[in-house]
């Protein structure tokens, strides 16, 4: 490992050492920006800079399963400043793929058919299968865990065998989750032999980014960046900022400015130009920012922030989505053994499970889980989702916040259609409910109709950006959540054999008004897979990029990263950012030939 750190080292740039120009410069070299960068510079006669603001995190400790409980403060961005809980943008080599969960699934084909439903063509499942298997390389369960647990899979459906990012399943599962499992079956949710493999509403087993040997993480830095080593024309320059792409009087962006993290603003700011193209990585809090401080976005918000237009486009950090999360809490009176809750009260139950990970055993090899159901409406509630299904028809865009225009109003109508069709069938799910055992579930709303906002702080367009997750402002989404929750009750009841009792929000919360309130009240904005701040949408319905992912009104400048989805897809992100990063590599490419 330290041999690796310090080969890590020397290749990362000082930013002394850095060439005038480059072919590509991409902002942010996070789990997208190292992707495409690693792609663009595969040609060695095509220069490559990745400016990154975070630094390379050394810790061993982000390697083991473990830490995927962890998210470590130092690689993520300081936000204390924004009031809303909970908010997570990374700030790291790698990005959120150094610090998240491990949990490596994907929506199914109706969550992307609804990409190209927005007129992507292109950007279908049909289209984008192809590069979440270029990303992956499966490696199937050990033989007698698959066979005590029935595990399965099937590789030529979903997955790719010589792709740069590992997925791979712990050798440990707490046995409750087979009950859990079974109790979804028995009321009714289809069991997926393959959750990958585009398949709408069910319960699946998922396999975790990890190698195959289980001991680590799999990751941007490890598959995209690391093999690299030989390549003299892909630099990275860690801990700087890009402040601002720059123009010419023709709006080509012709380069951006940088200056070191922690810097006066203003200070040391250098210039570094792009030949062929910029590309913005930055996640979906920072692409929008980088934006909007450079002249681009709706204008009321530059002008407030005294930016001056270059293009309003009034797209630019609305449409902002994340999975909202609510928690029920059981308790199992009568709980298989071991289970998750040993773990951390019986300590010779510890030291075993710390014996057990010397050989990569045990319940440390476990990330977040591998179990979970993502449920279409129709299952849910198959007698309510109708009436919920003309709710949202009859909706007009009376709640979304004050950023949004008549033209970004258009955008989200266009999305309710898409949404209403989603609800009155089970081809996608409306909620995911990861499980392994334990008694309590977090349950998250995989397809808001409720919209944020990420805009530039008026009085200082440095600092970070004002977050509104405009969290639940759409009812219809509390009303999918009480039919969730109501779901939830026949699953837990249905699970005999562990005896589970409510703690929360509690037996005596039986009203669709209580529980409600109880939603209202306890639910998070956030599950960290926040997106669809730059979406790929038509311009007249508050688009910003095109299908080829270029910026609209200017030239030389696209969006690679998660900013991109219109649609929040039914899934943890991160194998969709690696899929549709490797699309924009090629997309990008194509176009410089
Ligand atoms: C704590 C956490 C847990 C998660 N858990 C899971 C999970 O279990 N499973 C799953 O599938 N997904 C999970 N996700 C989501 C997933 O990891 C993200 O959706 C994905 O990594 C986003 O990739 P990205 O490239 O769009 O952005 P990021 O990976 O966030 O990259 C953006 C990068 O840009 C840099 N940057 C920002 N502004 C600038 C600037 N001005 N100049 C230079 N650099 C800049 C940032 O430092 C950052 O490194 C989690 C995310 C987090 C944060």
């Amino acid at each position: 490992y330290p041999s690796l750190l310090n080969g890590l080292h020397e290749r990362l740039i000082n930013a002394r050492d850095i060439a005038p120009s480059y072919d590509y410069i991409v902002v942010g070299g996070g789990q997208s920006g190292l992707v495409i960068g690693s792609r663009l510079s595969e040609d060695t006669s095509s220069t490559v800079l990745v400016v990154e603001y975070g630094y390379l995190d050394n810790n061993p400790s982000v390697l083991e399963p473990s830490s995927a409980v962890q998210y470590p403060s130092g690689d993520l961005y300081n936000l204390t400043s924004i009031a809303n809980q909970g908010v997570y943008a990374a700030a790291v080599v790698g990005g959120g793929s150094t610090i998240n969960g491990m949990m490596f699934n994907r929506g199914a084909a109706e969550d992307y058919d609804n990409w190209e439903a927005l007129n992507n063509p292109g950007w279908g499942w049909d289209g984008i299968l192809p590069y979440f298997k270029k990303s992956t390389t499966f490696t199937p369960p050990d033989e007698a865990v698959a066979k005590d647990f029935n595990i399965t899979w099937d590789i030529d459906a979903a997955w790719g065998t010589d792709g740069p990012i590992h997925a791979s399943y712990p050798s440990f599962y707490w046995p409750g989750a087979k009950i859990q499992l079974q109790a979804f079956k028995d009321i009714g949710i289809p069991y997926l032999n393959e959750g990958a493999a585009g398949e709408g509403s069910g319960v699946y087993w998922n396999p975790d980014a990890m190698t195959a040997d289980k001991r680590q993480r799999s990751y941007a830095r490890t598959g995209y960046y690391d093999p690299a080593t030989s390549r003299t024309n892909f630099n990275l320059l860690t801990g700087y900022r890009v402040n601002e792409v720059e123009f010419d009087s023709n709006l080509h962006a012709t380069g951006v400015t940088l200056q070191v993290r922690g810097g006066a603003n203003g200070e040391g700011v250098t210039t570094v130009k792009a030949n062929k193209e910029i590309i913005l990585c930055a996640g979906w809090l920072h692409t929008p920012q980088v934006l909007q401080r450079s002249g681009v976005g709706p204008k009321a918000i530059l002008d407030a922030a005294q930016v001056p237009v270059l293009v309003d486009l009034p797209g630019v950090g609305a449409n902002f989505q994340d999975h909202a999360v609510a928690q029920m809490s059981y308790q199992y009176t009568t709980d298989v053994n071991p289970n998750p809750r040993g773990v951390r009260t019986n300590q010779t139950f510890q030291q075993w499970s710390n014996e057990q990970w010397l050989d990569r055993k045990g319940p440390r090899s476990i990330g977040v889980g591998n179990t979970l159901a993502c449920v279409g409406l129709p299952h849910v509630d198959p007698t309510g989702y109708q009436a919920i299904v003309a709710k949202i028809k009859a909706q007009t865009a009376e709640y979304l916040p004050e950023i949004y225009t008549d033209v970004t109003k258009k955008g989200w109508l266009a999305q309710r259609d898409i949404l209403a069709k989603n609800f009155a069938g089970n081809k996608s799910g409306v909620i995911e409910i990861p499980f392994s055992g334990q008694g309590n579930a977090a349950m998250s709303l995989e397809k808001p109709l409720s919209r944020g906002s990420v805009t530039l702080q008026p009085g200082d367009k440095y600092a970070e950006p004002a977050l509104d997750y405009h969290l639940l402002a759409n009812p219809a989404d509390v009303d999918i959540m009480v039919s969730v929750f109501k779901f939830a009750r026949t699953w837990y009841a249905a699970q005999t054999e562990l005896t589970p009792q409510e703690q929360s929000p509690g037996a005596s919360v039986t009203t669709d008004e209580a529980l409600a309130k109880a939603i209202q009240q306890g639910m998070g904005p956030s599950t960290a897979h926040g997106c669809c701040t730059a979406a790929m949408m038509p311009r007249d319905i508050g688009g910003v990029v095109a299908s080829d992912l270029t910026v609209y009104g200017v030239t030389g400048l696209s969006v690679g990263d998660i900013s991109m989805m219109p649609l929040i897809p039914a899934t943890h992100t991160c194998s969709t950012v690696y899929a549709l990063a490797e699309k924009a590599a090629d997309l990008i490419k194509a176009r410089h030939k």
